[in-house]
């Protein structure tokens, strides 16, 4: 009854409300302290890091795909004011401009893992620049809005609003044109003007009748952002694979109106009007995060491959003996230092010298079928997507350990082709849009716009006239696109070793890959360009710990090599 009550509640009943709940919110607290205290009679010490108890693992809420409309702040208005002192009677103009909207800037940071924070915003909107004032006071700034967003985010751009753009568009038509279908009147020059009338600001008490078309001054020119110049290229397209040490801007705010001293002229020496702010770029994205890691753990649910990340590194995944334990992935880091700490961190790049640590990623199981959307689904493949390597993870309790091989190359191969689909599909998508697109480019913007999914055809055709351009130097043409899954370097671990009658699955596993690798087999993955070179399979049990040891070297021989 309270909630009907709440919405028509005055203050002290809110604030009533208010403690009522909390009370009631600190009673099931301490309700669920008490009950766990007495659960917490479990012994604790039959569990350990590999065989967890259900309690400890790490949950947080995940978000890897999300769209967001973002908006850059409108200007504030000019303002009309004059001076007013003692002994002056009619003084001189004196209202400020009105101040820029604010900017929206992105940046990739390391820690933040999920995109949870920007998918529950929906959208996003700088701050408007503040309205003049009188004694040419200029508006203040619009304040600026800072996506922060995990490393490893993809931002694509879907739309996009620029009334500037537009009016751009209108104006080198001719507005004239335009309205004349309006009211059927042919008096071109004053329709554009009164066309243009809503970008006015009036005197307080002046009706637009009081002023002639001839006293009103031409519009002054739509105004642009001087930063605009450094907004990456419309349409945006970013893949934001390193942590950024500075933000990088998306939208930059509007410009403010104009305030009246700017209309004085030797006839009109006390202007009534001034300008209103421009309105603000407004832009749909849509963001995809791909966790980096090197490895990539692929196989069917309750394989075992959460244990396995467990048992190479100290990672707090859930591990349960049921389908589907994991919903969310989740990355690990082993470093490989002997004992001796972790090395100094390499500034140059990890490319330089044959790399000590890598990084693993654990994604849900996937299940035969994944790509007709049974289970979770194969939205998950796109995290080992950039890994540069795969683990395919088969559990030799479970059936044919071949068989599970196959089914995984199949889902893997099915994930592939729907990715093209969904790219090709984007590709025509965006292209009207492209086409119908006034972009303002005062001059080529210097920093690096990134990643563009789409090859560029054009460039590839004749690469002569790509020489007569002459690109910026210093802006590289951006890497195409991710090498594909299938390409990749695999390797097999099979595990549950440990439990009883599984040396024959493995014997026969083990017998199929040297059959693949002799060329007797066809190889699992479909795909023309699958790696051939040497295959492994690596018998362990992660959750005693055993047989593990070899699978870091393997990793970082594949990795180095
Ligand atoms: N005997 C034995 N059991 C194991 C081994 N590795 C994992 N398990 C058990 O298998 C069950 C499933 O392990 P998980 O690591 O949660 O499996 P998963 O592949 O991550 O499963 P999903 O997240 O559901 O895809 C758990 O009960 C583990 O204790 C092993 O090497 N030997
Ligand atoms: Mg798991």
């Amino acid at each position: 009854a309270w909630v009907t009550r709440g919405l028509t509640c005055n203050e002290p009943q809110r604030r009533r409300r208010h403690v009522a709940l909390s009370r009631r919110c600190s009673s099931t607290v301490t309700a669920a302290r008490s009950e766990l205290s007495s659960n917490d009679s479990i012994d604790v010490a039959q569990y350990d890091h590999l065989d967890p108890s259900p309690h400890n693992y790490s949950s947080q809420p995940f978000v890897d795909a999300c769209s967001l409309t973002v908006s850059a702040g409108a200007g504030g208005h000019g303002c009309i004011s004059f001076l007013r002192e003692k002994y002056i009677a009619n003084g001189p103009p004196n209202g400020g401009d009105g101040g820029t909207g604010g900017n929206v800037y992105i940046q990739a940071v390391r820690g933040e893992t999920s995109l949870h924070k920007l998918a529950r915003r929906g959208a996003l909107k700088a701050g408007r620049g503040k309205n003049g004032q009188g004694s040419l006071k200029g508006g203040a700034r619009g304040e600026d809005v800072l996506l922060v967003v995990p490393v490893g985010t993809i931002v694509r751009e879907l739309t996009r609003h620029d009334p500037l753009a537009e009016d751009e568009a209108v104006q080198s038509k001719g507005f004239g044109r335009d309205s004349e279908d309006d009211d059927g009147s042919v008096e071109g020059t004053d329709q554009s003007k009164k066309w243009r009338r809503d970008r006015w600001l009036l005197y307080p008490g002046t009706l637009p009748k009081n002023f002639t078309s001839a006293s009103f001054p031409a519009l002054p020119r739509p105004r642009r952002n001087n930063l605009v110049a450094t907004e990456p290229q419309a349409p945006i397209r970013l893949d934001l694979d390193k942590p950024m040490n500075h933000p990088m801007l998306l939208a930059a705010g509007a410009m403010g109106g104009l305030g009246n001293p700017h209309f004085v002229t030797k006839s009109v020496t006390r202007p009534k009007y001034a300008t209103k702010g421009e309105d603000a770029t407004r832009i749909h994205f849509q963001l995809e995060l791909k966790l980096l890691a090197d490895v990539g753990l692929v196989g069917l649910p309750n394989a075992g491959k959460s244990t396995l990340l467990r048992a190479l590194t100290r990672s707090r995944t859930r591990v349960g003996d049921w389908a589907f334990t994991t919903l969310a992935p989740s990355v690990g880091t082993v470093v490989l230092d002997n004992n001796q700490g972790r090395p100094s961190i390499d500034t140059k790049g990890r490319s330089s010298e044959a790399r000590r640590s890598f990084t693993i990623a654990d994604i849900p199981g996937l299940i035969e079928d994944a790509h007709l959307d049974r289970g979770l689904g194969l939205g998950f493949l796109r995290h080992v997507e950039r890994a540069a390597l795969l683990a395919f993870v088969i559990d030799l309790s479970a059936g044919d350990a071949v068989d599970a091989l196959k089914a995984l190359w199949k889902e893997v191969g099915e994930y592939e082709q729907m990715r093209e689909r969904e790219l090709n599909a984007d590709t025509q998508r965006t292209q009207p849009d492209e086409e119908g697109m006034v972009t303002f480019r005062p001059f080529e913007s210097s920093i690096s716009p990134g990643f563009d999914p789409e090859p560029h055809t054009q460039f590839a055709g004749d690469a002569d006239e790509n020489m007569v351009l002459d690109p910026p130097a210093g802006r590289k043409l951006p890497p195409l696109s991710l090498p594909p899954i299938s390409s990749k370097p695999w390797f097999v671990v099979a595990t549950k070793a440990d439990l009883a009658e599984t040396q024959h699955n493995f014997e026969r596993l083990q017998s199929y890959i040297a059959s693949v690798q002799a060329g007797e087999e066809a190889h699992p993955n479909p795909a023309k360009n699958a790696w051939r070179r040497k295959l492994h399979a690596v018998p362990v049990s992660a959750i005693n710990k055993e047989g593990i040891e070899s699978i870091p070297h393997l990793i970082l021989e594949l990795l180095n090599g």
